[in-house]
């Protein structure tokens, strides 16, 4: 066993903030995984009784007063009051930070209208302040798809740098038999590999350190960021492994050409050439624009149990204008029951969610196997008391084969 995570007093201290009820499931996730002793989870919610099943140390109830601790209601401008209300607390754990990290679902009332006041604090503050969000299933309804979407825009004026998870991905991405608790699960995993990721990036000391003003020099570049990890077996093909981690099928569609920044993690054993090394630089540097400030920190763990990670984050990307919207002629499935059909219809109707890829958007009618969708509208119905209620699944034996070193340096730990 290693540990990659040694107490330094040195290192930045980090707080992450999860906002609303997707948020505090991914800082559920987060405390049962190994962080280094400078990253402080927070629960951040208007919904008292979801704290309460929080199992951080750190649970802020934001807006009691407006929301008597039920809930945002799925309104943005509830969110958003209600973290005004709570400005001294939240204040008090930004200032309490070198750098923040926010994470939570976009489309609700809570995370929607509180993270951008969050971010906003941060700026006033001079913190720099990483999001991780998530957009909702285009089957959540055209609604939720606006408010994530002006969210989302909000959010990118105020924070350094924001990475999107659109959860329409998981539908594109897993297995189509996946139950929904197990989807909502892979999502969370990603969203704590993708925190963890980037805590683990500027806490530890590397042989080519990535320091905070590094990491802060890049995040900088205001706009869309893009997250993606690898892992390389030996003899695996290291051009293949750099691809992978750029085309990372769960986060958002991205060009990457127009990233103005990169910063590029690799963990290796003691076996790693220089010539490696350079061909990871060589290879991301004709990804990216020429005029793009790449930086690539290297640490060495003699006991890593596979030939390299690699996990790159690319910074200040636009949303080109051509994924932003779906196609007005976009095909209808034929040979529809009734209710497909409607559903269909209405899906239609929908906005694709900000940079899904327009023919990934539509994709959750199970037209290969029964025609039928594949949530029943009585699930969806239920949906967000369905997810408070399964947030919580536990990690398969097969799970576990897949998951980056940063999550399993904590379950080996028996965290
Ligand atoms: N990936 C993932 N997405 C989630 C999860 N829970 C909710 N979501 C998504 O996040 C969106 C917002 O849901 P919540 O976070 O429950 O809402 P909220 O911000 O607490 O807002 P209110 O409930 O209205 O106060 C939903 O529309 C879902 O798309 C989760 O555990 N994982």
């Amino acid at each position: 066993m290693f540990d990659l995570l040694p107490n330094n007093s040195h290192a930045p201290k980090i707080s992450v903030l999860g906002v609303g009820g997707c948020g505090c499931n991914t800082i559920n996730q987060l405390s049962k995984a190994q962080l280094a002793d400078n990253v402080q989870l927070i629960a951040v919610n208007t919904d008292a009784q979801s704290l309460t099943m929080c199992e951080c140390s750190v649970r802020l109830q934001i807006g009691t007063e407006i929301t008597k601790g039920l809930g945002a209601g799925a309104k943005p401008h509830k969110g958003f009051e209600a973290a005004k209300e709570s400005e001294a607390e939240l204040k008090q754990h930004i200032e309490a930070a070198d750098i923040v990290f926010i994470t939570g679902g976009m489309g609700g009332g809570t995370g929607t209208g509180a993270m951008p006041f969050i971010a906003s604090l941060a700026k006033e503050l001079s913190k720099p302040l990483v999001a991780v969000v998530t957009t909702p299933f285009s089957l959540e309804g055209q609604k939720r798809a606006q408010q994530a979407k002006n969210g989302v825009d909000e959010l990118i004026n105020a924070a350094d740098a924001v990475i999107v998870l659109p959860n329409d991905k998981l539908i594109d991405a897993l297995d189509k038999k996946i139950s929904m608790v197990n989807a909502f699960y892979q999502s969370n995993r990603i969203l704590q590999d993708v925190l963890q990721g980037l805590t683990t990036t500027i806490s530890q000391s590397g042989l080519i350190n990535i320091d905070l003003n590094d990491f802060i020099e890049v995040i900088s570049h205001q706009g869309r960021a893009a997250m993606g990890v690898a892992r390389q077996q030996a003899n695996d093909d290291l051009q293949q492994t750099i691809a992978n981690a750029l085309q990372n099928p769960l986060l958002e569609k991205i060009e990457l050409t127009q990233a103005k920044g990169a910063i590029v993690s690799v963990i290796a054993t003691d076996n790693i050439e220089l010539s490696q090394y350079n061909l990871i630089g060589a290879c991301l540097q004709q990804q990216l624009n020429a005029d793009a400030m790449v930086i690539i920190g290297l640490t060495i763990v003699p006991e890593l149990d596979c030939e390299l990670e690699l996990m790159v984050i690319a910074t200040g990307i636009e949303t080109p204008a051509h994924l932003q919207q779906t196609p007005a002629n976009q095909p209808v499935a034929s040979h529809s029951s009734p209710e497909v059909a409607a559903i269909e219809r209405d899906l239609h109707s929908v906005p694709t969610a900000m940079g899904i890829d327009s023919n990934i958007s539509a994709v959750v009618i199970d037209t290969q196997v029964d025609k039928k969708p594949r949530f029943e509208p009585s699930e969806l119905l239920n949906l967000h008391d369905f997810l408070r209620q399964k947030s919580a699944v536990a990690i398969t034996e097969e799970d576990e084969l897949e998951i980056p070193a940063y999550s399993r340096r904590a379950k080996l730990s028996g965290l």
